[in-house]
């Protein structure tokens, strides 16, 4: 088995590709496999891609056994909550069906290191803040069950099959690499900050706050936004632990410290300098209110803490979305 080779399966989208470069930077050699649904051929910088779809199981099969990758970094996937609760089949057959697919070609080439990109939407409305790894998984949107049914099968793969696996619980992905080559770009973009920051490069009208009557401190959502090179950075570290001999294990990602709406739209207008236009508008269906990371985990078992705050994920996704043109 090639010893450094890692498959990144979506290693063409906005967490993948911040992955694949600093795997390459820490002496992997990562292998793309996207089908470029929401990915972009252009961050593909760090190794060679493989275009396919992972719900095909001939393809992916074929991708996993001809390169025997020391480990398997499984990415791929509809990610936007609200779109869940719209299109809920699509989810179930991209998330569940390409990770049952991951499960078994692995299975069948022989690979046993698997990390596994899961979500605190998993934990749907938890009962306790900050959320460790031992709150209760009960999603409230379509998006977060497939998550979690992709974490069981990954689980008992784990137990009855000789798997091992590191399924990281991400919050809020935010920021972009700081020397601009890759950054958040997702179409049509749904996500808080890049539409905040369209708002205050004067290329959308006005910023849409989903819910002003949530319980929380101003009445808006609180999420956890942690730098997309922090999250790139637990994913070398986790595939160091599998290749290493490391267990398996779940392991929330988020630097413990909530933003509100309001307050994200603030930080933005300290660092653009400009005043942004909002309109209230109903929930969206499908958020909770509140998601905050414990992360005593990851910092023990991968010796992991989050190195960058928000306003380095405010002024890196600035610099990122004013030097593109989409
Ligand atoms: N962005 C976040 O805040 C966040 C938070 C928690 C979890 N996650 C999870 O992290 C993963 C990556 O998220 P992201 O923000 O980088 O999303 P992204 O859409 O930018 O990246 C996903 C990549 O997977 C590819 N892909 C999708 N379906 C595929 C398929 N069937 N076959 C092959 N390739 C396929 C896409 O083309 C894209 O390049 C997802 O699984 C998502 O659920 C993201
Ligand atoms: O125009 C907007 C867009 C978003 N929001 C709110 O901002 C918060 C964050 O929303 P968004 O940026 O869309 O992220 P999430 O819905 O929290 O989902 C992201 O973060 C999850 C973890 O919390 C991941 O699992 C998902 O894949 C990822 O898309 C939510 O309260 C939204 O209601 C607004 O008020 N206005």
């Amino acid at each position: 088995m090639a010893s450094n080779v890692i498959l990144v399966i979506g290693g063409a989208g906005y967490i993948g590709s911040h992955t694949c470069m600093l795997l390459a930077e820490s002496g992997y050699a990562p292998v793309t496999f996207d089908c470029l649904s929401n990915g972009h051929r252009e961050f593909v910088q760090w190794g060679p891609l493989i275009e396919g779809d992972v719900t095909n199981y001939e393809a992916i099969e074929a991708a996993i056994c001809d390169l025997r990758p020391a480990a398997i970094v499984h990415f791929a996937g509809l990610i936007e909550v609200g779109q869940s609760t719209l299109t809920p089949t699509d989810f179930y057959h991209n998330n569940v069906t390409g990770t049952l697919n991951v499960l078994r070609a692995a299975q069948k080439a022989g690979v046993t290191s698997l990390v596994f990109s899961s979500t605190c939407a998993t934990y749907g409305m938890p009962q306790n803040l900050p959320i460790t790894e031992e709150e209760e998984q009960q999603p409230i949107n379509p998006y977060g069950r497939t998550k979690l049914i992709a974490e069981m099968a990954i689980r008992d793969a784990c137990q009855h099959e000789g798997m091992r696996a590191v399924i990281l619980r991400y919050f809020n992905a935010a920021g972009a690499d700081f020397s601009g080559r890759i950054g958040e770009w997702h179409e049509p973009e749904t996500h808080l900050i890049p539409l905040t920051i369209d708002v205050a490069l004067g290329r959308r009208k006005e910023l849409t706050i989903f819910g002003n009557d949530y319980e929380t401190r101003d009445g808006t959502c609180i999420r956890d936004f942690v730098h997309v090179l922090d999250l790139a950075d637990a994913h070398v570290r986790a595939v160091r632990h599998l290749i290493g001999g490391g267990d398996s294990d779940a392991i929330n990602l988020g630097t413990g410290t909530g933003t509100s709406v309001l307050e994200l739209a603030a930080a933005v207008e300290a660092v653009s300098g400009h005043h942004l236009a909002r309109r209230d508008s109903p929930r969206r269906p499908g958020d909770p209110s509140t998601l905050v990371a414990g992360n005593a985990r990851a910092r023990r078992v991968l010796g992991w803490q989050p190195v960058y705050g928000l306003d380095d994920i405010v002024r890196s996704a600035f610099q990122w979305h004013s030097a593109r043109n989409h």
